[in-house]
Protein backbone atom coordinates (compact mmCIF):
# COMPACT_ATOMS: atom_id res chain seq x y z
CA UNK A 1 0.00 0.00 0.00
CA UNK A 2 1.51 3.27 -1.14
CA UNK A 3 2.14 5.13 1.90
CA UNK A 4 0.00 8.59 2.61
CA UNK A 5 3.42 10.87 3.16
CA UNK A 6 5.33 10.91 -0.08
CA UNK A 7 8.14 13.32 -0.97
CA UNK A 8 10.58 13.68 -4.03
CA UNK A 9 14.14 15.03 -4.05
CA UNK A 10 15.64 16.07 -7.13
CA UNK A 11 19.26 16.27 -7.39
CA UNK A 12 22.06 17.03 -9.95
CA UNK A 13 24.49 14.07 -9.40
CA UNK A 14 25.21 10.95 -6.82
CA UNK A 15 26.17 12.94 -3.62
CA UNK A 16 24.47 15.76 -3.23
CA UNK A 17 21.16 13.63 -1.68
CA UNK A 18 23.46 12.48 1.10
CA UNK A 19 25.27 15.84 1.46
CA UNK A 20 22.09 18.05 1.69
CA UNK A 21 19.27 15.90 2.58
CA UNK A 22 21.03 12.37 4.15
CA UNK A 23 19.35 12.86 7.51
CA UNK A 24 16.19 14.29 6.20
CA UNK A 25 15.58 11.15 4.26
CA UNK A 26 16.46 8.26 6.70
CA UNK A 27 13.72 10.39 9.41
CA UNK A 28 11.04 10.36 6.78
CA UNK A 29 12.00 6.31 5.61
CA UNK A 30 11.99 5.47 8.93
CA UNK A 31 8.42 7.33 9.66
CA UNK A 32 6.91 4.99 7.32
CA UNK A 33 6.90 7.91 4.30
CA UNK A 34 7.43 7.38 0.62
CA UNK A 35 11.04 8.54 -0.51
CA UNK A 36 11.79 9.10 -4.00
CA UNK A 37 15.40 10.65 -5.40
CA UNK A 38 15.44 11.74 -8.74
CA UNK A 39 19.19 12.20 -9.28
CA UNK A 40 20.03 13.89 -13.25
CA UNK A 41 23.14 12.60 -14.22
CA UNK A 42 25.57 10.06 -12.71
CA UNK A 43 28.45 12.51 -12.06
CA UNK A 44 30.65 10.84 -14.84
CA UNK A 45 33.11 14.66 -14.82
CA UNK A 46 33.50 14.37 -10.56
CA UNK A 47 37.29 13.95 -9.20
CA UNK A 48 38.25 10.73 -7.62
CA UNK A 49 39.23 11.22 -4.24
CA UNK A 50 40.35 7.32 -4.14
CA UNK A 51 43.63 6.87 -5.17
CA UNK A 52 43.33 3.50 -6.71
CA UNK A 53 40.18 4.51 -8.89
CA UNK A 54 41.94 7.33 -10.31
CA UNK A 55 41.54 5.80 -13.55
CA UNK A 56 38.48 5.64 -13.70
CA UNK A 57 38.15 9.62 -14.45
CA UNK A 58 36.95 11.30 -17.48
CA UNK A 59 40.28 12.04 -18.67
CA UNK A 60 41.32 8.38 -18.16
CA UNK A 61 39.36 5.45 -18.38
CA UNK A 62 36.34 7.71 -18.21
CA UNK A 63 34.30 4.96 -16.30
CA UNK A 64 33.02 6.94 -13.00
CA UNK A 65 29.86 7.51 -13.80
CA UNK A 66 29.17 3.93 -13.62
CA UNK A 67 31.21 3.67 -10.62
CA UNK A 68 29.02 6.53 -8.53
CA UNK A 69 25.93 4.21 -9.49
CA UNK A 70 27.74 1.58 -7.28
CA UNK A 71 28.40 4.50 -4.76
CA UNK A 72 24.58 5.57 -4.46
CA UNK A 73 23.23 2.75 -4.19
CA UNK A 74 25.29 1.84 -1.09
CA UNK A 75 24.12 5.15 0.00
CA UNK A 76 20.41 4.60 -0.52
CA UNK A 77 20.99 1.35 1.32
CA UNK A 78 22.57 3.26 3.99
CA UNK A 79 19.62 5.72 4.67
CA UNK A 80 16.83 3.66 3.86
CA UNK A 81 16.05 4.73 0.66
CA UNK A 82 14.59 1.83 -2.06
CA UNK A 83 12.76 4.31 -4.43
CA UNK A 84 15.74 5.92 -6.29
CA UNK A 85 16.05 6.65 -10.37
CA UNK A 86 17.88 8.49 -12.90
CA UNK A 87 16.10 11.33 -15.27
CA UNK A 88 15.05 9.82 -18.20
CA UNK A 89 17.34 6.53 -17.25
CA UNK A 90 20.39 5.93 -15.68
CA UNK A 91 22.91 7.71 -18.12
CA UNK A 92 21.02 9.76 -20.46
CA UNK A 93 22.55 13.12 -19.35
CA UNK A 94 25.44 13.46 -18.44
CA UNK A 95 27.70 15.05 -16.01
CA UNK A 96 28.36 18.95 -17.09
CA UNK A 97 31.67 19.82 -15.03
CA UNK A 98 32.07 22.98 -13.50
CA UNK A 99 30.53 25.93 -14.68
CA UNK A 100 33.03 27.00 -17.20
CA UNK A 101 34.73 23.96 -17.99
CA UNK A 102 35.17 22.33 -21.09
CA UNK A 103 32.69 19.62 -20.49
CA UNK A 104 30.25 22.36 -20.55
CA UNK A 105 30.15 21.71 -24.14
CA UNK A 106 29.79 18.21 -24.26
CA UNK A 107 26.58 17.01 -26.72
CA UNK A 108 25.05 15.43 -23.67
CA UNK A 109 26.01 17.09 -21.13
CA UNK A 110 22.91 18.27 -18.64
CA UNK A 111 23.65 21.95 -19.05
CA UNK A 112 22.96 21.85 -22.80
CA UNK A 113 19.99 19.26 -22.66
CA UNK A 114 16.66 20.44 -24.42
CA UNK A 115 14.38 22.01 -21.35
CA UNK A 116 11.25 20.62 -22.38
CA UNK A 117 12.22 17.21 -23.37
CA UNK A 118 14.02 16.69 -19.64
CA UNK A 119 11.00 18.32 -18.04
CA UNK A 120 8.71 15.91 -19.53
CA UNK A 121 10.74 13.00 -18.11
CA UNK A 122 10.73 14.80 -14.52
CA UNK A 123 6.84 15.10 -14.93
CA UNK A 124 6.74 11.22 -15.47
CA UNK A 125 7.82 10.59 -12.17
CA UNK A 126 5.90 13.50 -10.33
CA UNK A 127 2.76 11.87 -11.85
CA UNK A 128 4.07 8.32 -10.73
CA UNK A 129 5.43 9.69 -7.60
CA UNK A 130 2.50 12.16 -6.54
CA UNK A 131 4.67 13.56 -4.01
CA UNK A 132 2.97 16.17 -1.49
CA UNK A 133 6.29 17.37 -1.04
CA UNK A 134 9.38 18.47 -3.54
CA UNK A 135 12.93 18.89 -2.62
CA UNK A 136 15.17 20.70 -4.88
CA UNK A 137 18.22 23.39 -5.43
CA UNK A 138 17.74 27.09 -5.16
CA UNK A 139 17.84 29.35 -8.86
CA UNK A 140 21.60 29.35 -7.98
CA UNK A 141 21.65 25.49 -7.54
CA UNK A 142 23.22 26.02 -3.88
CA UNK A 143 26.71 27.03 -4.86
CA UNK A 144 26.06 27.93 -8.64
CA UNK A 145 26.69 24.44 -10.27
CA UNK A 146 25.42 23.91 -13.89
CA UNK A 147 24.12 20.65 -13.08
CA UNK A 148 22.48 22.04 -9.68
CA UNK A 149 21.07 25.38 -11.73
CA UNK A 150 19.38 22.82 -14.66
CA UNK A 151 18.18 20.68 -11.91
CA UNK A 152 16.33 23.43 -10.21
CA UNK A 153 14.85 24.42 -13.46
CA UNK A 154 13.85 21.44 -14.52
CA UNK A 155 12.21 20.51 -10.90
CA UNK A 156 10.39 23.92 -10.55
CA UNK A 157 9.29 23.26 -14.31
CA UNK A 158 8.30 19.99 -13.42
CA UNK A 159 6.13 20.79 -10.56
CA UNK A 160 4.19 23.75 -12.76
CA UNK A 161 3.97 20.96 -15.82
CA UNK A 162 2.83 18.01 -13.50
CA UNK A 163 -0.33 20.13 -12.28
CA UNK A 164 -1.65 21.12 -15.44
CA UNK A 165 -3.73 18.47 -17.07
CA UNK A 166 -3.89 20.01 -20.68
CA UNK A 167 0.18 18.71 -20.63
CA UNK A 168 0.72 15.64 -21.79
CA UNK A 169 -1.82 13.84 -20.46
CA UNK A 170 -0.23 10.67 -21.89
CA UNK A 171 2.26 10.80 -18.52
CA UNK A 172 -0.23 10.51 -16.29
CA UNK A 173 -2.93 12.24 -14.66
CA UNK A 174 -2.69 15.33 -12.83
CA UNK A 175 -0.87 15.89 -9.75
CA UNK A 176 -0.64 19.10 -7.46
CA UNK A 177 2.56 19.37 -5.59
CA UNK A 178 2.04 20.68 -2.05
CA UNK A 179 5.20 22.28 -1.17
CA UNK A 180 8.53 22.85 -2.44
CA UNK A 181 11.35 23.41 -0.75
CA UNK A 182 15.27 24.69 -1.66
CA UNK A 183 18.40 23.04 0.41
CA UNK A 184 19.82 26.16 2.18
CA UNK A 185 22.09 26.65 5.40
CA UNK A 186 21.05 29.25 7.85
CA UNK A 187 23.81 32.25 8.23
CA UNK A 188 23.90 31.41 11.66
CA UNK A 189 24.35 27.74 11.51
CA UNK A 190 27.04 28.26 9.06
CA UNK A 191 29.01 30.63 11.41
CA UNK A 192 29.09 28.18 14.06
CA UNK A 193 30.24 25.67 11.52
CA UNK A 194 33.14 27.96 10.59
CA UNK A 195 34.12 28.58 14.09
CA UNK A 196 34.28 24.56 15.06
CA UNK A 197 36.40 23.82 11.78
CA UNK A 198 38.62 26.91 13.08
CA UNK A 199 38.97 25.49 16.78
CA UNK A 200 40.10 22.20 14.65
CA UNK A 201 43.62 24.10 14.26
CA UNK A 202 45.58 24.85 11.27
CA UNK A 203 46.76 21.06 11.05
CA UNK A 204 42.71 20.08 10.56
CA UNK A 205 42.89 17.88 7.35
CA UNK A 206 39.96 20.62 6.22
CA UNK A 207 40.05 23.96 5.10
CA UNK A 208 38.30 26.40 6.86
CA UNK A 209 34.81 27.56 4.39
CA UNK A 210 36.05 30.72 5.10
CA UNK A 211 33.75 33.68 5.86
CA UNK A 212 29.83 33.44 6.29
CA UNK A 213 29.29 35.90 3.26
CA UNK A 214 31.33 33.69 1.04
CA UNK A 215 29.34 30.42 1.36
CA UNK A 216 26.49 30.70 -1.33
CA UNK A 217 24.32 28.31 -0.24
CA UNK A 218 24.81 29.99 3.49
CA UNK A 219 21.07 32.42 3.71
CA UNK A 220 19.92 34.78 5.76
CA UNK A 221 17.83 32.97 8.77
CA UNK A 222 14.89 35.24 7.68
CA UNK A 223 14.37 32.87 4.65
CA UNK A 224 15.09 29.52 6.02
CA UNK A 225 11.47 27.88 6.52
CA UNK A 226 12.09 24.45 8.09
CA UNK A 227 14.61 22.64 10.11
CA UNK A 228 14.78 18.89 9.85
CA UNK A 229 16.11 17.14 13.27
CA UNK A 230 17.33 14.34 11.77
CA UNK A 231 20.42 13.96 14.57
CA UNK A 232 18.67 10.20 15.52
CA UNK A 233 19.81 9.53 11.94
CA UNK A 234 23.42 10.96 11.26
CA UNK A 235 24.79 7.32 11.70
CA UNK A 236 23.10 6.39 8.39
CA UNK A 237 24.05 9.83 7.13
CA UNK A 238 27.63 9.47 7.81
CA UNK A 239 27.48 5.59 6.32
CA UNK A 240 26.08 7.22 3.20
CA UNK A 241 28.58 9.97 2.73
CA UNK A 242 31.36 7.48 3.20
CA UNK A 243 29.41 5.38 0.38
CA UNK A 244 30.21 8.39 -1.65
CA UNK A 245 34.05 7.66 -1.73
CA UNK A 246 35.32 8.91 -5.17
CA UNK A 247 33.85 12.43 -3.80
CA UNK A 248 33.76 13.12 -0.01
CA UNK A 249 36.26 12.36 2.73
CA UNK A 250 34.68 11.95 6.06
CA UNK A 251 36.39 12.07 9.43
CA UNK A 252 34.56 12.24 12.88
CA UNK A 253 31.88 15.03 12.78
CA UNK A 254 33.38 16.40 9.70
CA UNK A 255 33.56 15.85 6.08
CA UNK A 256 35.49 17.88 2.90
CA UNK A 257 35.09 17.16 -0.83
CA UNK A 258 37.90 17.05 -3.52
CA UNK A 259 38.91 21.16 -2.90
CA UNK A 260 39.23 20.01 0.58
CA UNK A 261 36.34 22.49 1.88
CA UNK A 262 35.52 21.43 5.36
CA UNK A 263 31.95 21.25 6.64
CA UNK A 264 29.95 19.32 9.12
CA UNK A 265 28.27 16.62 8.87
CA UNK A 266 25.12 18.15 9.53
CA UNK A 267 21.90 16.13 11.30
CA UNK A 268 19.64 18.98 11.21
CA UNK A 269 19.13 20.11 8.15
CA UNK A 270 17.31 23.39 6.50
CA UNK A 271 15.04 24.55 3.96
CA UNK A 272 13.15 27.50 2.38
CA UNK A 273 9.91 26.35 1.64
CA UNK A 274 9.44 28.31 -2.17
CA UNK A 275 5.71 27.06 -2.77
CA UNK A 276 2.71 26.01 -0.79
CA UNK A 277 1.46 27.05 3.31
CA UNK A 278 4.34 27.24 5.82
CA UNK A 279 3.31 25.22 8.85
CA UNK A 280 2.42 26.20 12.20
CA UNK A 281 6.11 27.00 13.69
CA UNK A 282 7.76 24.45 15.96
CA UNK A 283 11.34 25.87 16.62
CA UNK A 284 12.29 28.95 18.68
CA UNK A 285 12.82 30.55 15.28
CA UNK A 286 9.33 30.19 14.36
CA UNK A 287 10.85 27.77 11.58
CA UNK A 288 8.64 24.06 11.02
CA UNK A 289 10.14 20.59 12.38
CA UNK A 290 8.14 19.09 9.61
CA UNK A 291 8.25 19.24 5.73
CA UNK A 292 4.59 17.75 5.86
CA UNK A 293 3.72 20.18 8.61
CA UNK A 294 -0.14 21.75 7.48
CA UNK A 295 -0.85 18.64 5.33
CA UNK A 296 -3.35 16.09 6.36
CA UNK A 297 -0.86 13.82 4.71
C1 LIG B 1 28.78 18.26 -4.31
C2 LIG B 1 28.83 18.35 -5.81
O1 LIG B 1 27.98 18.95 -6.44
N1 LIG B 1 29.88 17.75 -6.40
C3 LIG B 1 30.02 17.78 -7.86
C4 LIG B 1 31.14 18.76 -8.24
O2 LIG B 1 32.31 18.29 -7.61
C5 LIG B 1 33.28 19.33 -7.42
C6 LIG B 1 34.30 19.32 -8.54
O3 LIG B 1 34.84 18.02 -8.66
C7 LIG B 1 35.40 20.33 -8.26
O4 LIG B 1 36.37 20.19 -9.28
C8 LIG B 1 36.05 20.11 -6.91
O5 LIG B 1 37.00 21.12 -6.66
C9 LIG B 1 34.99 20.16 -5.80
O6 LIG B 1 35.56 19.84 -4.56
C10 LIG B 1 33.92 19.10 -6.06
O7 LIG B 1 32.88 19.21 -5.09
O8 LIG B 1 31.34 18.78 -9.68
C11 LIG B 1 31.62 17.50 -10.26
C12 LIG B 1 31.80 17.72 -11.75
O9 LIG B 1 30.62 18.25 -12.30
C13 LIG B 1 30.48 16.51 -9.94
O10 LIG B 1 30.76 15.24 -10.48
C14 LIG B 1 30.34 16.40 -8.41
O11 LIG B 1 29.27 15.51 -8.08
ZN1 LIG C 1 26.25 18.05 -7.31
Amino acid sequence: MTPSRRMLLVHAHPDDETINNGATMARYVAEGAAVTLLTCTLGEEGEVLVPELELLAPEHADQLGGYRIAELRAAMEALGVTDWRFLGGAGRYRDSGMMGSPANEKPRAFWNADLDEVVAHAVAVVRDVRPQVVVTYDENGGYGHPDHIQAHRVAMRAVDAAADPAYRPDLGDAWDVAKVYWCCVPRSVMRQGIEALAALGEDSPFASLGEVDDVPFAVPDELVAAAVDGRAHAGRKDAAMRAHATQITVDGPFFALSNNLGKEVLGTEYYRLVRGDRGPAATPEGWEDDLFAGLDA
